[in-house]
């Protein structure tokens, strides 16, 4: 596991966002949202919570902080695998969640946020869940309320895989939602082949208050827990709830909303683009992992993409808040 030099030191020098005194310290007040088990989404900052741009959280490791000037959501995205780590709407519900045993250190990738599996989905030809997780990616723009990093070949990715590609990882904070985009460009001449996913974990106030609806019902899924290789299954139900470990492959399934009836809230996963699949993983009774309070519904393209020299793949997904 090798972690790429930071991005520019220029960039720390980064815009800020003046705010009236009450909103400072409604931001104030959650700046570090953590629930009562542990399980937690953003980072503290020294600096203060209204203010926008690239900062580093206790351990060094640097990301960027997104406010909205209106509505006061946030978001915050680690450069560490280009992961975004907290998405708080207006109401102040954080909606993404980071295992409580993820290391913020630099020393393993963030297990939680809208974590990237590229150019590999699980295990396979190179390590499990691919390498873009495992990098600093760098910062190519950002402004108070979106941020656009660039994941190009280094000498580390082509001993794993000596392709010539392009990522670039779009993230808006809007007024209703966040909007992400994943761009691969293909920069050499050879075709390229690729699996993508964001492994995004979301908060719950307690599993046992989870639905996960969408176009479930009649699909066909691979239940990766059963035997060595997993077993295609039928999906009956029209509503997902979860009682048991998960790790859930369905394909032609990318309409996912989760229904919390703890917070009162919903969140619709919006694959506009590219994501085809969606993963359901949660490690059920792994009270280390916290379990309970947060599920994997993951963005996926699950057949590979072969691009051609010179062509690109776009991935487009957006998380809307709602409530029940
Ligand atoms: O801890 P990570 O890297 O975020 O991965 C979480 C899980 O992701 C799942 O997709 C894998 O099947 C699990 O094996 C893995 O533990």
């Amino acid at each position: 596991f090798v972690v790429q030099q930071p991005s520019s030191p220029a960039l720390a020098a980064s815009s800020t966002a003046l705010f009236d005194s009450r909103r400072r310290q409604k931001l104030a007040a959650r700046s570090k949202w953590i629930d009562n088990r542990g399980i937690s989404g953003g980072t503290p900052t020294a600096e203060g919570s209204s203010k926008t741009g690239l900062m580093k959280n206790s351990d060094g490791l640097e990301y960027i902080k997104l406010v909205h000037p209106d509505t006061g959501a946030t978001s915050e995205v680690y450069l560490l695998g280009g992961v975004v780590t907290s998405y708080v709407d207006g109401d102040g519900t954080e909606f993404i969640a980071v295992r409580p045993d993820a290391k913020m250190d630099g020393s393993k990738p963030i297990s939680g946020g809208l974590s990237h599996c590229w150019p590999q989905f699980g295990p396979g030809a190179i390590q499990q869940h691919g390498f873009a997780r495992n990098v600093n990616w760098s910062v190519k723009d950002m402004s108070d309320t979106s941020c656009v990093l660039e994941l190009a070949p280094s000498e580390y990715t082509k001993e794993m895989w000596d392709k010539e590609f392009l990522c670039t990882f779009s993230v808006a904070l809007e007024e209703d939602q966040l909007s992400t985009k994943m761009l691969v460009e293909n920069k050499g001449v050879e075709a390229l082949d690729f699996q993508a996913a964001l492994h995004s974990y979301f908060t719950v106030s307690a599993l046992d208050k989870l639905e996960i609806a969408g176009s479930f019902a009649g699909k066909d899924f691979l239940n990766k827990l059963v035997g060595d290789e997993g077993e295609m299954q039928t999906e009956e139900r029209e509503v997902i709830t979860i009682t048991e470990e998960y790790d859930r492959v369905y394909k032609g399934v990318n309409d996912p909303i989760l229904k919390d009836a703890g917070t009162g809230k919903s969140l619709s996963v919006l694959n506009n683009a590219g994501w085809e699949d969606t993963v359901l993983w949660n490690p059920f009774g792994n009270e280390g992992m916290g379990y309970n309070n947060f599920v994997c519904v993951e963005s996926v393209k699950f057949d590979p993409v072969s691009l051609d020299g010179g062509s690109s793949w776009t991935g487009d997904m957006a998380l809307k808040p709602g409530s029940l």
